[in-house]
This record gives structure tokens, sequence and C-alpha cells, in this order.
């Protein structure tokens, strides 16, 4: 499968998404800051660190947590390699081994197929090293959207400002005109 011509290329940083994004924003102080960029084979790393505010038994990570981590990996690839806009469809979720508060979660996601509007994605998680051992493994099915489901559905001041503040930025963005 071929990323859109304007992706970002292997070493490149992704930037957060979006500042109120639970799973990338600065500006959500319990949220999950998870950071990501782009590898060889068009693969994309994110790392999510969890703290006291991911738990759901004492020191462990809330397993809904890091299905969000994973929801945000694979958004963040499908969005970031096909540029479309895409909302989850379907999340799916292995947990194979409990991931402690303070360790960091390595996941490596890729896309693996594009029917219509129906995008396919996967990622593995691994614990404190990208070849650290399989703690979550996640498949996704994505559909792609156009803007007016975002106006539509949500704050339309919230995403004027938005755009505007995308726009403002140094890389080429979307074309995300409704
Ligand atoms: C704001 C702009 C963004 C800019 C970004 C900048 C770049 C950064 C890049 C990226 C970072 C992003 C990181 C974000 C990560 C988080 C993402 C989320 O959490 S999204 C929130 C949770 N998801 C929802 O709220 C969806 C709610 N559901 C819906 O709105 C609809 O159900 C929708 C749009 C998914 C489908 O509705 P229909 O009416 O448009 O289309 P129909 O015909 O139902 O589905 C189309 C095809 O998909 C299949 N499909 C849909 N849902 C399915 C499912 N659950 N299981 C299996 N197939 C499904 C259908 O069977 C159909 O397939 P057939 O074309 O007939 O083959």
């Amino acid at each position: 499968m071929e990323p859109h011509p304007d992706a970002p290329g292997p070493g490149s940083k992704l930037p957060q998404h979006y500042e109120q994004c639970f799973g990338c924003g600065d500006e959500v102080d319990a949220g999950l800051h998870i950071r990501s960029a782009v590898g060889d084979g068009m693969v994309v790393h994110s790392t999510f660190t969890v703290t006291e505010a991911h738990q759901g038994a004492p020191g462990l990570a809330h397993g809904g947590l890091l299905a969000c981590a994973f929801d945000e990996a694979l958004g963040s690839t499908v969005g970031n390699l096909l540029r479309r806009p895409a909302v989850t469809g379907k999340l799916e979720t292995d947990f194979r081994r409990p991931v402690p508060v303070g360790s960091t979660l390595h996941i490596a996601a890729k896309l693996d197929g594009v029917a219509g509007r129906k995008i396919y994605a996967s990622a593995e998680g691994r614990l404190d090293a990208d070849d650290g051992p399989v703690a979550v493994r996640a498949r996704g099915l994505f559909v792609s959207v156009d803007f007016t489901h975002f106006t539509t559905h949500g704050d339309v001041n919230a995403l004027e400002k938005f755009r505007a503040a995308r726009k403002a930025r140094p890389e080429k963005d979307w074309d995300i005109n409704p």
C-alpha cells in the first residue's frame, strides 16, 4: 500500500493532532501524552508512559486507557500516512501482559489494507523498549469520513480554532475545508 505523496517520511516526528485530544494533547493534564514518529517501512512508532492517572488496579494500567493509546496510535497512522480524515469504527485489543505504572509502552502500528472507505490497521505494544515483551496487540477498522462529519456532530467553534491553529503550522496540512 502506498502512502499519500505528502505523507511524512521516515524519521519525521508527528505533531499532536489536537491540543485537547486525550491521546496526544498537551493541554490534557491526565491525558496519555502519546508521542509518535514515522519509522522505516511505513511503521509508525508511538510511546505512552503510564502514570498514576492511568490506573485500573493499584500500580497497573487500566485496560480501557491502553485501548485508548492504541486508538490514538492507529488513528494517527491512518491519518498521517493516508492523509484522510477517518474515525474508528471498530477496535479490538488483546491484553497479553499487565502494564505497570511507570512503564512505557512502545507501540508499532501499520496499515493493513484499504477497501473503499474502510481502512484496516494493526499494532503491537511492547514493554519499555522497541524489542521488549509484547503486552498488548490491537486491530482497528477506521472509516473515511468527510469534514462534515466533524461539523455536523462536533463543536463548530472549536473546529474553527482547530483549523486556524493547523493552518498556522509550517508543515503542509490536509485540505480540511468543508
Ligand atoms: C477533526 C479533523 C481531524 C484532523 C486530523 C489531523 C491529522 C492527524 C491525523 C490523525 C490523528 C487522529 C487520531 C485520532 C484517534 C482517535 C479516533 C477516534 O476515536 S474517532 C471517535 C470514535 N469513533 C466514532 O465516533 C465513529 C462513530 N461512528 C460513525 O460516525 C459512523 O458509524 C461511521 C462514520 C463509522 C460509519 O457510518 P456511515 O454511515 O458513514 O457509513 P457506513 O455505511 O455505516 O460504514 C461504511 C463502511 O464501514 C463499515 N463499518 C462501519 N462500522 C463498522 C464496524 N464497527 N464494524 C465493521 N464494519 C463497519 C460498513 O459496514 C461499511 O462497509 P461497506 O462499505 O458497506 O463495505
